[in-house]
């Protein structure tokens, strides 16, 4: 069974409003996808509907090719973790790493490697975790989880950069390991960007954007260079950031045509990358959709 993702014309209402409106989504098996978006924006409501924690008002959300609304066999090959995990907070840690094996795929001896790698109180009780091992043991039931689809929803959030490090590097390994899809829902963009191949920015309830990272960072560019010869090229056009140093400036365009590229190299102007998260910024600026 493939793993591809599919939400055809999806709808999520909670009472009257609509958190999620006219989704159209293909998630193809085997990548990494990062899922952004403002607070509210809809990215925890469209993972519910993919891991089956809620059922769409509208629409289709297909796993493997399979409705997954109550289709135990393919919900048991998704795992959704979300911040701070779905824990009894009278269990322990071992009794939540225990409870992982109700999963067919779930790996015990990986589970206690990533234990001990992330030095997790095993007696402790969930309630006496600190934020960030809560965070930690989230993320370790999703890896250990060896599921097929494994989303992550801000799970890393809780966690100190050194160990959002560690994660994030567990996480690709265990992908190059045995590739799978995972989609990871961040706010922490610039921090995960190296890892994703495709994002997704969800906006008010819509998919804005789909696009592989490489291609969406390619829409704007970096122009570095002697200040007045930055200022004349970007005379006119929207910046998403400036920064000037002596006589050198660095400006941030949204936009980088043929035309732009072709005077900047003229003028020794250097092109540089975008960052993923100045593009973010950008797209989801309500001034420039209308809100
Ligand atoms: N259980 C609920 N009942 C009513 N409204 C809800 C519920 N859960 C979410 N919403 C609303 O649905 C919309 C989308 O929320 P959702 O949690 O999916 O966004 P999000 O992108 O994950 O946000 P954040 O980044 O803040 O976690 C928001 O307007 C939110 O207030």
């Amino acid at each position: 069974m493939s793993f591809t993702v599919n939400l055809r014309d999806v709808t999520l209402k909670y009472g009257d409003a609509d958190a999620l409106a006219d989704v159209d989504l293909t998630l193809e098996a085997g990548k990494i996808y990062g899922l952004l978006g403002r607070n509210g924006a809809g990215k925890t409501s469209l993972l519910s509907l993919i891991a089956a924690f809620r059922r769409p008002t509208g629409g289709d959300v297909l796993v493997g090719g399979e409705p997954v609304w109550e289709n135990a066999p393919v919900v048991s090959r998704v795992a959704l973790v979300r911040e701070g995990g779905d824990f009894d907070d009278a269990d322990t840690v071992k009794d939540v790493l225990a409870s992982g094996e109700l999963r067919p795929s779930f790996d015990p001896d990986y589970a206690a490697k990533l234990a001990d790698k992330f030095e997790l109180p095993l007696k402790k009780k969930v309630r006496e975790l600190s934020r960030g091992k809560r965070s930690v043991l989230a993320a370790v039931t999703g890896l250990a989880a060896r599921a097929e689809l494994t989303m992550f929803d801000e799970v890393h959030l809780g966690m100190d950069a050194p160990t959002r490090d560690a994660f994030y590097k567990e996480l690709l390994a265990e992908y190059m390991d045995r590739p799978h899809t995972v989609v990871l829902s961040t706010h922490l963009i610039d921090e995960v960007a190296n890892y994703l191949e495709e994002v997704v920015i969800v906006d008010r309830g819509r998919v804005l954007v789909h696009q592989p990272v490489e291609t969406l960072q390619g829409r704007g560019a970096t122009l570095t260079g002697a200040a007045d010869r930055v200022d004349e090229l970007t005379e006119g056009l929207e910046l998403l950031a400036e920064q000037r140093l002596g006589g050198t400036k660095s400006a941030t365009v949204a936009a980088l045509d043929a035309d732009l590229r072709a005077r900047a190299a003229a003028a020794g102007v250097e092109i540089g990358p975008v960052g993923l998260q100045d593009l973010f910024i950008h797209l989801t600026n309500p001034d420039r959709n209308g809100a």
